[in-house]
């Protein structure tokens, strides 16, 4: 059991097609031994299921044999974790979640790309508009490591990775000696530096954390 981690553990979570894999595949080739985990191939590939959705097409994902595969990696330090789901993680184990937005009209054209029926595009397009991600994060997760960044354009895709990654470089100064992995119920205690200095914000633009 790996007692610190000494890398933080990064959720990329938003509306299908906001862009989470986008973002997630370009933060792995910035951060140094980051591990980047898409959800969706994780459960396939571990077997995470626990039957079929016929109406949506999809398998149902057996949350506790997905969290029990991917709680000794989140030890680890490093993650990348990249799903529409944000609410099953646990918060002890989680120090940024990145929730991407877009523009209504730029995800109903990323979703007509990818061929899918009208009833499953508006209902992603009805969740966006509501914000449904955006709320199970900032209900989940303290709101100082919730940041919703905007992933409409190539441009947004680029300055979020910059943004993500300065948060990144400042967390590590911040925890010279890593975080604590906490068990289940917050037994251990907190790491030092955690409580002198609190979360790491990330910044509105990246080069204000420097
Ligand atoms: N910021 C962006 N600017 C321009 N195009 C983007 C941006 N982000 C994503 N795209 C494009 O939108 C499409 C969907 O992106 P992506 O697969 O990264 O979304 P996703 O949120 O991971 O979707 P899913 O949850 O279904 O896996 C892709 O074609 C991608 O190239």
């Amino acid at each position: 059991m790996l007692p610190t981690r000494f890398t933080p553990n990064i959720l990329v979570t938003g509306t299908p097609g906001c862009g989470k894999t986008s973002t997630c595949e370009l933060l792995q080739r910035h951060l140094k031994n980051s591990q980047y985990y898409n959800i969706s191939d994780f459960a396939q590939e571990k077997k995470c299921y626990d039957g079929y959705d016929e109406a949506r097409k999809s398998h149902i994902v057996d949350e506790d044999k997905l969290l029990d595969e991917l709680e000794p990696l989140l030890r680890e330090g490093g993650a990348i974790i990249d799903w529409h789901v944000n609410d099953v993680f646990p918060e002890r184990l989680i120090d940024l979640v990145v929730v991407l937005r877009c523009d209504n009209s730029i995800l109903y054209d990323r979703l007509s790309q990818r061929k899918y029926h009208e009833a499953k595009i508006q209902e992603n397009l009805d969740a966006e508009i509501m914000g449904v991600v955006s709320q199970d994060a900032f209900d989940s997760y303290a709101q100082e490591i919730v940041v919703e960044l905007q992933s409409d354009s190539t441009g947004d895709l680029e300055q979020n990775v910059d943004r993500v990654v300065a948060w990144t470089e400042s967390w590590l100064k911040q925890h010279p000696k890593g975080v604590t992995n906490e068990l289940e119920g917050g037994s251990e205690e907190e790491d030092e530096e955690d409580d002198e200095d609190g979360e790491a914000q990330i910044s509105e633009n990246a080069s204000e954390s420097e």
